[in-house]
């Protein structure tokens, strides 16, 4: 128990450093550290000596050795409340560990979710790993609805595809959709459904009726309806070791068409170069260097590049890399570096335009959004904003002002409020149009603050101009 948390303190700083965690070990990490081990002394207190050491014991024994060599995924469990996602992935982790690739988390331990903080958003996540012969995951299962949707939003716990669960008892539900709209607008384009409770259905037409209604509604939302592979089983009966054909057999097929369907991602390393410009400074009898972290991609000597962002794009070579004090020939995704650029003064230059591959990446002002909006608790407005509200963007390293409007096409899940008011603890569907162009690009995430309130966090979900 302490190592798992020690294990979750390490990973969530493997974070992009934010507000809320500058690096090494951050200060959410620290808490979550800490709030696991008081509970733990807490609970080891209430049992006698004799009966804690053992199975303690027994938890260093079990651990799995995770093959860190393999393609790593980040996946997770979607889907409708009481669907049976937070079964699935305990029971996931003990049809894996019987084969060596996972510790097994039983449910209590999964569903005691610990909060995070990401942008400001209290969040309830829980992240367990495993490994099937092909990749390594990460999987991550939330404790409630509003903690998926702040989840998807902020990218708090990225997924690079997911496992919708549907109860073959209810079929699809109104958090299904939800959930699935959500996921096509952060990104995720690959989905593998698992029907559940198959043992609690007798009748086969019922089952096949549910397959048959997913795929319609996977079409419907941009997936495909006809390739994506559906699974039936019963996460309950694998966990409590009944049923095989539809317990532990159907854990295994689901974990094939998880390896099978969804696609490693692209690694920051292997995408086109961009960094952020922090910083601007003249060096006499040098020229211009900008200084950021590099996003993605590399970067060496004598590269086109383009500046992109506050007025027209800027085509220029690098002459120079820097790091440390000392001249490099490259610099990577998450260096910090120094770019000496040919023949820029300046004031051309400042921070918040990006330093990109030549046509990457491009100048825009106007786009649509999903976005969360802070509720006062979390730190947010406490009362509802109207149409034409003009709060400051922060994305990368610039902050605009952006005007919010209500989309004309509105979306089952956006704007519920009829008077078009958003309320704080809405997730709508926002126009945003800047106030200057900058580099922007699908499924960048931002918040918006106002004075010193963060009023929400968004995910860029299409250019409009
Ligand atoms: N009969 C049957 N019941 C199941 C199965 N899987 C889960 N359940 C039950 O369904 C209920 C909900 O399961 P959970 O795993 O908590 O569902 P969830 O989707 O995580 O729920 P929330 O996190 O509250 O949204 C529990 O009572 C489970 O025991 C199954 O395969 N068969
Ligand atoms: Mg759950």
């Amino acid at each position: 128990m302490l190592s798992t948390a020690f294990r979750r303190a390490g990973s969530a700083c493997k974070r992009a450093p934010s507000a809320t965690c500058s690096g090494a070990l951050c200060a959410s990490a620290t808490r979550s550290l800490q709030t696991t081990t008081r509970s733990f002394i807490t609970s080891a207190r209430a049992i006698p000596a004799h009966t804690f050491s053992r199975p303690s014991l027994n938890v260093f024994r079990s651990m799995a050795t995770f093959n860190r060599a393999k393609p790593h995924v980040n996946v997770g469990t979607i889907g409708h409340v009481d669907h049976g996602k937070t079964t699935l992935t305990a029971a996931i982790t003990k049809v894996l560990a019987e084969k060596g690739g996972a510790d097994f988390r039983d449910y209590a331990s999964i569903d005691k979710a610990p909060e995070e903080r990401a942008r400001g958003i209290t969040i309830s996540t829980t992240h367990v790993e495993y490994e099937t012969d092909a990749r390594h995951y990460a999987h991550v299962d939330c404790p409630g609805h509003a903690d998926y949707i702040k989840n998807m939003i902020t990218g708090a716990a990225q997924m690079d595809g997911a496992i919708i669960v549907v109860s073959a008892t209810d079929g699809q539900m109104p958090q299904t959709r939800e959930h699935l709209l959500l996921a096509k607008q952060v990104g995720v384009d690959k989905l593998v459904v698992y029907i559940n409770k198959v043992d609690a259905v007798d009748d086969k037409e019922m089952l096949e009726l549910v397959e048959m209604e997913m795929r319609d509604l996977l079409g419907e939302y941009g997936y495909d309806g006809e390739e994506t592979p559906i699974i039936m089983g019963s996460a309950l009966c694998a966990l409590e070791n009944r049923e095989p054909e539809i317990g532990q057999q159907s854990i295994f097929k689901l974990m094939q068409a998880v390896d099978d369907y969804i696609p490693t991602p692209v690694r920051d390393l292997e995408k086109p170069f961009l960094m952020p410009i922090e910083d601007v400074f003249s060096i006499a009898g040098r020229g211009t260097v900008t200084t950021g972290s590099v996003e993605r991609g590399f970067i060496t000597k004598g590269a086109d590049v383009e500046i992109i962002g506050y007025g027209e794009t800027i085509k220029t070579t690098i002459t120079g890399v820097e790091m440390f004090h000392k001249e490099l020939d490259r610099a990577e995704a998450g260096d910090n570096a120094g770019l000496l650029l040919r023949g820029l003064k300046r004031d051309q230059l400042r921070r918040g335009q990006v330093i990109a591959k030549p046509g990457t990446i491009t100048p825009h002002k106007k786009f649509m959004s999903q976005m969360y909006i802070l509720t006062k608790d979390e730190g947010g407005r406490h009362t509802p904003f109207v149409e034409n509200y003009k709060p400051q963007l922060y994305a990368r390293t610039m902050d605009m002002t952006a005007t919010l409007t209500w989309p004309d096409n509105e979306t089952g899940l956006a704007n519920r409020n009829e008077g078009k008011m958003i309320m704080p603890g809405d997730n709508v569907e926002l126009m945003v149009e800047l106030s200057n162009k900058a580099a922007i690009d699908e499924g960048l995430r931002f918040t918006v603050r106002e004075g010193n309130i963060t009023i929400g966090t968004g995910v860029v979900t299409k250019i409009l101009e």
